[in-house]
Order: structure tokens, then sequence, then C-alpha cells
């Protein structure tokens, strides 16, 4: 029996697939449509001063839908307890992914670096800083394609992106020297710096900064002098140095990334980074919907572009998930 009611009949419960600080991240099945799902479990006496970094996350997934973004299906709050129903990621962190390979070559981390580049650029557009870019929060779907997860540090700034900053956070090895100074800051120009953390990571294996001693770290990532190994491109070198500019008002933008030499190489297109999801609904799926539900198509689609994030808004993108797979657009155990 499930231990928690508020998910039974809707997702049947399986084993524990992540977890981190306060979240328990449990792989599911989606009643409706036998998909796989990943719900990632809070429990609110335990969240502390965590809480509002769940409520910033809920409210940034529900603004955000891109393909390489981890999507959020549906939100569940009780009294006790809050459930994010989220995508699936079968192949687990690109953290794992890079130790498994001691250092990824030229051609797999660009593939991976392009998926990061559009990412952030999206998130970037819509006015968002996610301020804890890294391989542990990058996760791995069926076809090996990167999805971001984790917007419980990012900051919508109400001015825009050319708003100042303040708070410090993020991951020490990633975080920009701006930042670990506690000088305000752009949250693009930071997310920037993070990612020339991630490539060199990619490339290499290990970190440019790295110390035990978290004062040591802050003050070589300060000095912006860091190893490259003699075997890396003079091309990979030259794009990991301007993203690992100390002022960041040298450090390359985001929009200089998208058709960058290095990852235009083995004849590419610049980086296509716009969300491949439409904004308009689904006609099979909307069919689908209606037909299961008893509704008109008209009254479906009039409920499901409320996108409530309820069950309805979960088996809408699931089905939508089974299309963009070529799968039947269909519903199990109707009524
Ligand atoms: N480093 C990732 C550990 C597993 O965490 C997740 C896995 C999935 C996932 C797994 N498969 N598909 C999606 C989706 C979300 C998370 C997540 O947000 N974890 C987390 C982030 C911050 C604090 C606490 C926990």
């Amino acid at each position: 029996m499930s231990q928690f009611t508020e998910l039974r009949g809707l997702y049947h419960l399986r084993e524990t697939i992540g977890s981190g600080g306060f979240a328990k991240v449990k792989l599911a099945y989606h009643a409706l449509t036998g998909e796989k799902v990943a719900i990632k479990i809070m429990d609110k006496r335990s969240l502390g001063e965590d809480l509002p970094r769940v409520k910033t996350e809920i409210e940034a997934m529900k603004d955000l839908c891109h393909q390489h973004i981890c999507k959020l299906y549906q939100v569940i709050e009780t009294e006790t307890k809050f459930f994010m129903i989220l995508e699936y990621c079968p192949e687990g962190e690109l953290f794992d992914y890079i130790v498994s390979k001691d250092k990824l070559s030229e051609e797999e981390a660009r593939v991976f670096f392009r998926q990061i580049v559009a990412a952030v650029a999206y998130i970037h557009s819509q006015g968002y800083a996610h301020r804890d870019l890294k391989p542990e929060n990058l996760l791995l779907d069926e076809d090996q394609n990167l999805k971001l997860i984790d917007f419980g540090l990012c900051a919508k700034p109400k001015g825009g992106m050319d708003s100042q900053l303040f708070t410090c956070c993020g991951s020490p090895a990633y975080a920009a020297p701006e930042l670990v100074s506690g000088r305000e800051y752009l949250g693009s120009e930071a997310d920037l710096w993070s990612m020339g953390i991630l490539l060199y990571a990619l490339l290499c294996g290990y970190l440019p900064f790295d110390d035990d001693k978290i004062p040591s770290l802050y003050k070589k990532i300060q000095s912006g002098k860091y190893d490259t190994p003699s075997w890396l491109s003079d091309e990979s070198k030259s794009l990991i140095a301007s993203m690992l500019q100390v002022d960041p008002k040298r450090r390359v933008t985001i929009r200089h990334l998208l058709a960058h030499p290095w990852l235009m190489a083995d004849a590419q297109c610049p980086v296509e980074w716009h969300s491949k999801y439409k904004r308009c609904l689904d006609e099979d799926c909307l069919t689908e919907l209606a037909v299961h539900y008893g509704k008109t198509k008209k009254d479906m689609e009039a409920s499901v572009s409320e996108f409530k994030f309820d069950y309805l808004t979960a088996t809408y993108f699931l089905l939508l998930e089974k299309k963009m797979k070529g799968r039947p657009v269909r519903l199990l155990n109707k009524i």
C-alpha cells in the first residue's frame, strides 16, 4: 500500500533513485500513461531555512519548458509535504558519467556543452539565472541528452537580467570571483563562469580551482590562475579562458557562445537554444484526454491550458512525451 495517500491511484511508487540534502527522489509510474517519472519528496518539517528554496524552484520550473531542462509535471502540496513530479532521467548525473570515463573527448564534451549552452541561453532569455550549475545538477535521459535540475538557488531579478544580485550561493568550486568576493554581481555573468568550470571538468576530469579549505579555494578563484593540461587543444584552452575571466565584464557572453567556433566545430550549426515545445496544445493529446474524461475537446482544451500543474497537466505532458518519442498517444485503464 502506497505510503503516501496523496499519490494513491495516481502514481505507483518504486525505489529511491536519488537524494540531496532535504529531498528524496523516487522512481514512480504515472498510472494513466504507464510512463516513468521521478518524484522529489520533501518534508516541510525538516526543510527549515530551505523552505524558500523549494518555493523558488517550484515557481521557476513552472515557468520553464525546454528540451534540456528537467520537466516539472505536477506539484502536490500537503500540510507536511511537497511532492514534485518530474521528468525521469534514467542515466543519472553527468558527474558520475565523467568520473566513469575519467575525462571526455573534445567531440563528446562538445555535444554535452552545446546542450548546456542551449539550456542556459533559454533560462537567461526567460529572465532566470540558475546560480548552481555543476555536473551533479545535469542528468542524462534515456537518449543520453542532458536535463538541468535544481532551480532552488535560481534568481529572477525583478529588474531583469541586468539587475545586480547580492546573495552568495551555489557550490564554492563553481562560484565566480565576484560572487566569492561578496561583491554585487550579475546572475548571467556568474552562470557563464560556472559553465567555464563545467567545460574544464568535462575536458580534464578534475576542477581548475580546488582546495580543502574554503578561504584558500576562494583565493585561487579570485586569482583566476589555473593549470591547463598540455594535451588540451588550443581552441579548448581559448574557450575556457574566455569564460574564466576574473573581470565579469571581460567574460564571454552567452550570445557569443552560441556561435563560438569551438561549439561550431565538426561542421555544426549554431546552437539551437529555443524551446522545442510549442505554445499551442497538441490536438492528438487533447483528443485522447477528452475521450478519456468524457469531455468535449473544447472544454478539455480550456482545462489543460490552465496549466495548474495538477494530475491533468502531468497527464497532458506525459502523453506529449509519448508522442515525441513515437509511442502511441493512448491512456491506460479507460473509465
Ligand atoms: N544531484 C541529483 C540527485 C538527485 O536529485 C534529483 C533527481 C531528479 C531526477 C532523477 N531522475 N529524473 C529526475 C530530479 C530532481 C532532483 C533534485 O532536484 N535533487 C535535489 C536538488 C536539490 C536539493 C535536493 C535534491
